[in-house]
Formats: C-alpha cells, sequence, structure tokens
C-alpha cells in the first residue's frame, strides 16, 4: 500500500528562489512507484527545498520543537507549496516530517511535556484528595510511564542512540513519513537498524516514505524509486549515484584517491 501516487511541481518565476534551482526549472511531474522514494544529489540541489513544501503541502506534523506552521526556517516555503499539485491513491491520515535537526527541539519537546505532567501532580495535590487525587495522579503517572516506555530516557543517550529510537517509537503502520537526512546522526550500523525498520514498514504496514538522503546505504533500500536531482530530476538506480561510485572507488583503493586530494 502507498499513498502519494505523483506530485505536480507548476512552474514559477526562474529569477527568484526556488524556481532559480535548476532541478525545478524542469521537473513537472513526479510519479510515485514505490512505497520507498529516495531523493539524491548534490548539496544544494533542491532535495530538502522539495520535501519541506511537500510536508506543508500535505500538513504533516513535524517532530520537533515547533509545529511546521510556526517554524521560521520554512517561512520560504509556502509558496512553493501552494504550486505543488497533489495526487493520492489513498488518502494518509498519519505520518510526519523529520529533519536530522529536529531531534533536539523534539527532545526539548519531552522535556517540557515531563515538566508540564510533574506540575499537574503537584497541582492535583493541592486541590485534591482521596480516591480523586489517586486517581488523578495515577493517570499521570500512566502517561509519564507510557512515555518511558516508547523512548526511555533521550537525556541519557547519545544523539544517535535517542535519534534512533524517536524512530522506531513514532513510525506506525499505514502512515507517510518524510524525512531528511536521518543518517546524519547515525553509525553505518544504526543506519542498518533504520535500514531494516523503513524495509519492514514499507513491505507489511502499509507505510510510504519519501527521504532525502546522502547515504548510499539508504539509496539501497529493496525497490526504493531513486530521483536524483541536478539540472533535472531523474530516475537512477543506486550504483549510477556518485554517492555509491565514489565511496566504492574510495574503500576498494583510498591510496589511489590520497594522491590526488
Ligand atoms: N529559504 C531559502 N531562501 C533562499 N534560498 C534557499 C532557501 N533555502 C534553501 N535555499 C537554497 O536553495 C538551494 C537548495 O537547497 P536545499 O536545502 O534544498 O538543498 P539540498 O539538495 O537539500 O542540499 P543538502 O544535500 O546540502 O541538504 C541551495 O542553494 C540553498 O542555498
Amino acid at each position: 500500500m502507498y499513498y502519494l501516487e505523483s506530485i505536480l511541481v507548476n512552474k514559477g518565476d526562474e529569477s527568484r528562489f526556488p524556481y532559480n534551482i535548476p532541478a525545478f526549472r524542469t521537473m513537472g511531474r513526479m510519479v510515485f512507484d514505490s512505497p520507498i522514494t529516495v531523493f539524491v544529489g548534490e548539496n544544494g540541489a533542491g532535495k530538502s527545498t522539495l520535501l519541506k513544501a511537500l510536508a506543508i503541502k500535505l500538513n504533516l506534523p513535524a517532530i520537533g520543537s515547533t509545529d511546521l506552521e510556526s517554524d521560521e526556517t520554512l517561512a520560504g516555503f509556502q509558496t512553493f507549496s501552494d504550486s505543488i499539485k497533489l495526487s493520492w491513491r489513498n488518502r494518509a491520515y498519519r505520518g510526519f516530517f523529520f529533519r536530522a535537526e529536529d531531534y533536539f527541539g523534539f527532545v526539548k519537546r519531552l522535556r517540557s511535556l515531563d515538566q508540564e505532567l510533574k506540575g499537574d501532580i503537584v497541582d492535583f495535590e493541592k486541590r485534591l484528595s482521596g480516591t480523586g487525587l489517586k486517581l488523578a495522579v495515577g493517570a499521570v503517572h500512566g502517561q509519564k510511564e507510557a512515555l518511558q516506555r516508547r523512548y526511555g530516557d533521550l537525556t541519557q543517550v547519545s544523539h544517535g542512540e535517542g535519534f534512533l529510537k524517536v524512530l522506531q517509537g513514532r513510525l506506525q503502520s499505514e502512515g507517510i513519513y518524510l524525512i531528511d537526512e536521518p543518517e546524519a546522526a547515525l553509525s553505518p550500523q544504526r543506519q542498518l537498524a533504520l535500514f531494516s525498520l523503513i524495509k519492514n514498514l514499507a513491505e507489511n504496514e502499509g507505510c510510504q516514505f519519501i527521504i532525502a538522503t546522502h547515504s548510499p546505504i539508504l539509496m539501497c533500500l529493496p525497490k526504493a524509486q531513486l530521483f536524483q536531482f541536478d539540472d533535472t530530476v531523474h530516475r537512477v538506480s543506486y550504483e549510477e549515484t556518485e554517492h555509491f561510485t565514489i565511496l566504492k572507488n574510495f574503500l576498494n583503493n583510498p591510496e589511489a584517491f590520497l594522491r590526488y586530494l
């Protein structure tokens, strides 16, 4: 099962952002033939720009400290988002947008939620007594324990450990997920753990993923449909990407590269 069938990026003023990005001058329709879509390309090619505009268009919640509407870093993307036309196969009602940098905002959000819950307990203790107090405090403890079970204590783990934990805790069946450079925090081993998580959710749980990445590991996700952003936006295989070939050649013979660098 996947949800979004295609998007159509309409033309705009090529002298201004984002239509001044070469990829968007000719982009047109992008058709999704797989539950996993991967955006690849050089820095500045436009991958995140399209992902952000799409997240706004899909009205997805952000996993950070601020919602998309109040996120100042997304202020310039509304017009671009408005110019995108969506075509659904089935409408998805669950999903989120997650960027590598949103992780710390999420930890902050969890911390303030925890403070609020502690405040609720203090408040109940002042206002209630007997069974009423017991029930109210029990309900708050229930919420605290549910958060603890889902994410553990994110203040006591590394960035990469916590990042993966958040994704494991938030990804659910039958959702559409837009993820920007998840590999930024992850070791190769944890990229493989994420690979396995995404593969399982796409194959067995009816999820659709659109991921911008520089990770050759994630580019190899089974049946992933890769779009290369350069002068145009076009389909490629992972073997054709520079990420894959440069890394492969480098690892095969680092000395050969070092002679020229
Ligand atoms: N809000 C903005 N206003 C003007 N230009 C922007 C804005 N955001 C990004 N750009 C420019 O648009 C281009 C594409 O940026 P984008 O972040 O989409 O690239 P990317 O392909 O995701 O790159 P990377 O792999 O480095 O994340 C860049 O040249 C960038 O400087």
